[in-house]
């Protein structure tokens, strides 16, 4: 089969968070499986390209239709550790990859639907005519709906998309001006309530909501969330849209690509290690804290890696920071956030931790800075307020490093409690608590700490059960197969 992903990010050359692990783990193993895949993204000045390999044009001249002209534009093609990638870069005053940064930007929406009117007019003009086109979250809303509108009109009728929603919390919502700009100019009959428009905000046009009407399929990265999203307010507002079309909505539960998050092979910590070495573990712990000047004491790690957004629930982390120090354990947090007052928030954290030997709060991002802390912490946690997956917990647990999550989205599907999960011993694998409040994070902590204090032998087997989970691209490649297979046009 030919696939093509049209994605905002790719790990490791446009990453902010896990829809760069997925497009990249994803596609990896849909090639390993015999498909011709291609990845299609915006070519940002801010990638990493010593992640690029043999970055040369592949299309001098693409005229792409921007409201009533054309932006002249240039597609690169290169290899990002194997993957097959093209790069978009239009040439127009607007400037809309050069701007130092992925997002944060007031013309978001303009920058990305012209990236999903760009991808598709690239591949009409290249003659590429995949079986099944895969978008991603907001920013390729618009795929699905320029595709059925227009592009199958002009020769890509043979293509089917599948569109998978890794948040809703952003949708997307717009002007009229988004559907004047690509061509969706019978605003009449767009700008309805079957279609675009936002069912609560009247005057907006949600992306979102075009891209699920519009899929064949849509999927969303874990089976709870899919019933969260249908069931609960944790879709933002969308969940009547998926009620009505229920029939091509389902969750399927990321991975994790085990090339890259592997302690027994990741080039990036002092110690290798695995089930039968798991002594050496404890090198990079020491590792982690001559890097992060944490002082050499009995103590147990606890770690948060990721995106620091309200979504996380950023005051039970900094409650964790406390509650950790309190009871006998070390804190290190890396993390970055784009929002001004949780930047400030955590700024003035670390001005006031300053001085303990015990914590350390890194702000920024670093990929290879956060493969040590994944192995050299002996816990990590996630008190997230909604989660559709969580890969750090998936990655936590191959590095043996137990999860301490709050029973939500695909946390509640991967972590198993030590005390209270109805799962066999040998599957039990973390720590869970249910109350998005302080109590429910110290009840869970307060539970792992002790364990790693009194009962080491079982604190290690519990490590060693989260290391013999299978959260590989297995299971999920051959699921996103069978979607594929379903709508792909016969
Ligand atoms: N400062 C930093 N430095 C280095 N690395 C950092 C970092 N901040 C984050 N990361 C990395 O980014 C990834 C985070 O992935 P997650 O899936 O846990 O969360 P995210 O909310 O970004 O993803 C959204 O999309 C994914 C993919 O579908 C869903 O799993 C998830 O629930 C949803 O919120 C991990 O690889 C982590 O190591």
């Amino acid at each position: 089969m030919y696939i093509v992903q049209i994605a905002p990010e790719c790990a490791p050359v446009a990453k902010v968070g896990g829809l760069a692990d997925v497009i990249f783990g994803l596609s990896r193993e849909l090639e390993i499986r015999g498909n011709e895949v291609h990845i299609i993204l915006p070519k940002y000045d801010c990638m990493r390209y010593d992640q690029i390999w043999g970055l040369q044009v592949s299309m001098r001249d693409l005229w792409v239709p921007w409201y009533n002209s054309a932006i002249h534009c240039t597609v690169w093609f290169g290899f990002v550790q194997g993957r097959k990638c093209f790069f978009i870069e239009p040439h127009s005053p607007e400037n809309f990859f050069n701007r130092g940064h992925f997002y944060g930007f007031q013309d978001d929406v303009s920058r990305f639907a012209f990236f999903s009117k760009a991808a598709l007019e690239f591949m009409l003009k290249d003659n590429r005519r995949p079986d099944i086109i895969h978008c991603h979250d907001w920013q390729t809303g618009l795929v699905p709906v320029l595709l059925f509108e227009q592009y199958a009109h002009a020769g890509m009728g043979g293509s089917r998309a599948c569109y998978t929603i890794h948040n809703f919390k952003h949708q997307g919502l717009t002007g009229e001006y988004a559907l004047w700009a690509t061509g969706l100019t019978n605003i009449a009959h767009y700008f309805n309530y079957d279609r675009l428009r936002d069912n609560f905000n009247h005057t907006a046009v949600n992306l979102m909501k075009g891209g699920v009407v519009y899929s064949n399929f849509v999927t969303t990265v874990s089976p709870t969330h899919s019933h969260e999203a249908r069931f609960t307010d944790q879709s933002s507002g969308l969940g009547p849209v998926l009620n009505t079309h229920q029939g091509k909505f389902g969750g399927v539960l990321n991975g994790i690509d085990y090339d890259i998050w592997n302690p027994e092979i990741d080039p990036h910590i002092p110690e290798r290690y695995g089930i039968e070495t798991l002594d050496s573990k404890y090198v990079n712990k020491e590792a982690l804290r001559d890097r992060l000047w944490l002082k050499k004491d009995y103590k147990p790690i606890i770690a948060y890696v990721g995106r620091l957004d309200s979504q996380k629930g950023v005051n039970l982390i900094s409650h964790a920071i406390f509650y950790a120090l309190r009871n006998n354990a070390q804190f290190v947090l890396l993390g970055s956030s784009p929002d001004p007052h949780i930047n400030q928030h955590f700024w003035n954290l670390k001005r006031h931790l300053n001085d303990s030997p015990d914590c350390h709060l890194e702000l920024g991002f670093d990929e290879e800075l956060s493969h040590l802390i994944y192995a050299g912490s002996d816990m990590i946690i996630m008190p997230s307020l909604f989660e559709p997956c969580g890969l750090t917990q998936m990655i936590a647990l191959k590095y043996g490093t137990v999860p301490i999550v709050r029973e939500v989205g695909g946390l509640k599907d991967t972590v198993f409690d030590k005390d209270y999960s109805h799962k066999p011993w040998e599957e039990r694998n973390g720590y869970v608590f249910q109350g998005a409040d302080n109590a429910g994070v110290e009840s869970a902590m307060h539970r792992a700490i002790a364990l790693w204090y009194t009962y080491p032998d079982d604190f290690r087997q519990l490590v060693t059960h989260g290391m013999s989970c299978d959260y590989s691209w297995c299971r999920p490649g051959q699921d996103y197969l069978n979607i594929y297979e379903h709508i792909r046009c016969k």
